[in-house]
C-alpha cells in the first residue's frame, strides 16, 4: 500500500502568497529579563532551514515559540496568515511538528505507541484510529526505519534509536511545519546522515518546511541550502557560504575556523586556540583587512546607527564590551571587526577589562555612543578617560545625533558642537538623563570634555573623524 506522507493540510493554503511562517519583532524572556529582543524571520512553504548558533544563545527558544509553546513578551508570530495565538492546540498539531532534543516518557509505551502518539491530533483522545491512521503511523515508522524497533519500550532505546521514533512520531502527525532541535545530537555518523537525508527527502518529495536546530556546521552546510546564524538575536541569514563566513563564525563562536571547499561543498574545521593553525588562521583573517582603527563603545541600541553607518563607509572597527544579548551586540557580531564580549547581564568582569584595555591601545579613536551607564558598564567611561587623556581622539555622540549622508563623497570634519561652554557640552551629551551611578558617570563625562574628548551631533562628522 503507498500511503501519502505529504502534510495532511497542505490544501489549506488559505494564507495565499504569504509565508508559510513570519516572526515579526518578538522579543521573549523567561523572567523579567529577554532573552532576545525584536527578532524577525520569514519562512517561505518548502523551504528547508537550519538554525545555527553556540549554547544557550536562544534556539531551542525560539523553536519552542514557533511550535506555541512558549508566547512572545512583544511581537507576533504568524503561521499561514494567522496569529499563533489564535490557533487551537489540537489544530497547530496538524500543521507544526516538533522533535525536542529528549523526551522523557514516563511510561513503557512501546515505539509503535509512541509513534501513535503522533495521530492524536487528528483521531482525538478518545477517538479510534481508523485504517489510513494506521498506514500513516506505519509509513512514518518505516521512512524512519524504526520499524524492527516497532515492539520494544521506548525507554530502553538507544539515544540514536529515540531519535528517529522521535522523528517518526512527528511524521505521522503529517506536519507542513516540522522542527527539529539538534536531530542528530545522540547519533552516530551513520545516522546523522540518515536523519538528515531523510529529512532532506521530506522535504524535497513532499514539500514539508524544515526548521532544524544544528550544531554541526558541516552537515548544516551539507543539507541546509538557507542557514540562520543566532545569537540572541538574528546575526545572519543566507546562503552556507554567506553565513558560514570564517570571520564571523569566529566572532560568534569565539574560536578560529577555518573553512575548505571539498568538491563543491564547504568544510569546517574549528581550530583549537594557542594552536599554530589558530594562529594561522588569525593571521590570515587580519591580513584580510586593514586593522581597525575605531573603537565603539555602545549598549542598548545606542550603537546601532554609528555601527551602520561605518560599515557603509567601509571603516573597519572594533565594538565592546557588550553583553550577550543586547542588540548592540547581536549588530555588532555582524558588522565590527571584533567584538568584546561580556555574559548577559553581567557586569564587566576583570578578564573583559583586560581585554578592552588591550583593544583600545590599538586604536585611533573611540567613538561613545548615548548608552544608559550604570555600575556594570561605568568602567567603560573610566577607560575611556584614560584614552583621552593619552591625547586620543575621543568623540562623545550627542543622543540627538542626525543622520549620515546616504551616498556620495566622505564629509569632511566640521565642529558640530566644539563653541559651545563646558556646560552646554556637558548637557548636550544628554548623561544626566542616562547616568544611573549616582553621578560617577556625569563626572567622568565632565572629565572627558576637559581632556579633549569632542561632543558630535552629526554621523557625517564622526565618519570624517573616523577615517582621518
Ligand atoms: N525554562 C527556562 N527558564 C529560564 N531560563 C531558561 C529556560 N530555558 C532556557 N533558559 C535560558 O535561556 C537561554 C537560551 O537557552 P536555549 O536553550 O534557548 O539556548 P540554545 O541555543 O538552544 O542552547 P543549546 O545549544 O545549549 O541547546 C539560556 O541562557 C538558558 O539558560
Amino acid at each position: 500500500m503507498v500511503v501519502n506522507l505529504r502534510p495532511e493540510s497542505r490544501n489549506l493554503s488559505a494564507a495565499g502568497g504569504l509565508p508559510l511562517l513570519e516572526v515579526r519583532n518578538v522579543t521573549f524572556g523567561y523572567g523579567l529579563q529577554p532573552i532576545f529582543f525584536d527578532v524577525c524571520l520569514k519562512l517561505a512553504a518548502g523551504e528547508m532551514v537550519g538554525l545555527l548558533g553556540p549554547n544557550g544563545s536562544g534556539k531551542t527558544t525560539l523553536l519552542r515559540l514557533l511550535s506555541g509553546v512558549l508566547r512572545p513578551t512583544q511581537g507576533k508570530i504568524w503561521l499561514q496568515g494567522r496569529e499563533l495565538g489564535r490557533w487551537r492546540r489540537r489544530e497547530l498539531a496538524r500543521v507544526v511538528a516538533v522533535v525536542p532534543q529528549e523526551l522523557h516518557i514516563p511510561f513503557d509505551f512501546t515505539v509503535e505507541q509512541l509513534v501513535a502518539l503522533g495521530r492524536l491530533p487528528f483521531v482525538g483522545l478518545l477517538g479510534s484510529y481508523g485504517p489510513q491512521d494506521h498506514a500513516r503511523i506505519e509509513e512514518a515508522m518505516r521512512v524512519t526505519g524504526v520499524m524492527t524497533l516497532a515492539e520494544r519500550p521506548f525507554n530502553e532505546l538507544s539515544g540514536g534509536e529515540r531519535q528517529r521514533v522521535l522523528v517518526a512520531m512527528a511524521l505521522a502527525q503529517q506536519p507542513r511545519l516540522l522542527l527539529l532541535d539538534e536531530p542528530t545530537a545522540h547519533l552516530d555518523i551513520r545516522y546523522q546522515i540518515e536523519v538528515l537525508e531523510l529529512v532532506q527527502r521530506l522535504n524535497r518529495e513532499h514539500g514539508l518546511t524544515v526548521l532544524a536546530a544544528m550544531h554541526d556546521l558541516n552537515l548544516a552546510a551539507r543539507y541546509f541550502p538557507r542557514l540562520v546564524l543566532f545569537q540572541r538575536g538574528i546575526v545572519a541569514d543566507g546562503t552556507p557560504a554567506a553565513v558560514l563566513e570564517p570571520r564571523l563564525l569566529s566572532r560568534v563562536y569565539g574560536i578560529a575556523v577555518q573553512v575548505g571547499i571539498v568538491r563543491g561543498t564547504a568544510h569546517f574545521s574549528v581550530v583549537p586556540p594557542g594552536s599554530r593553525e589558530a594562529q594561522e588562521t588569525e593571521e590570515e583573517m587580519e591580513t584580510q583587512e586593514p586593522p581597525p582603527r575605531v573603537f565603539v563603545m555602545a549598549g542598548g541600541g545606542s550603537g546601532e546607527r554609528v555601527m551602520r553607518a561605518l560599515a557603509d563607509w567601509h571603516i573597519p572597527f572594533l565594538a565592546g564590551v557588550l553583553n550577550i544579548g543586547d542588540s548592540d551586540h547581536t549588530l555588532a557580531l555582524r558588522l565590527a571587526s571584533r567584538v568584546l564580549t561580556e555574559q548577559p547581564y553581567a557586569p564587566l568582569s576583570q578578564a573583559a577589562l583586560e581585554e578592552l584595555r588591550a583593544a583600545l591601545a590599538t586604536v585611533e579613536t573611540l567613538i561613545i555612543c548615548p548608552m544608559y551607564v550604570g555600575p556594570g558598564n561605568v568602567a567603560l567611561l573610566r577607560e575611556a578617560l584614560s584614552v583621552a587623556r593619552q591625547g586620543r581622539q575621543v568623540l562623545l555622540l550627542a543622543p540627538e545625533t542626525v543622520e549620515a549622508e546616504p551616498s556620495g563623497a566622505m564629509p569632511t570634519p566640521g565642529s558640530s558642537c566644539g563653541s559651545l561652554p563646558a556646560p552646554a557640552l556637558l548637557e548636550r551629551t544628554g548623561i544626566a538623563a542616562r547616568d544611573y551611578t549616582g553621578g560617577e558617570a556625569t563626572r567622568l563625562v565632565e572629565q572627558l570634555l576637559q581632556s579633549g574628548a569632542r561632543v558630535i551631533s552629526r554621523l557625517t562628522e564622526v565618519l570624517a573623524l573616523s577615517a582621518a
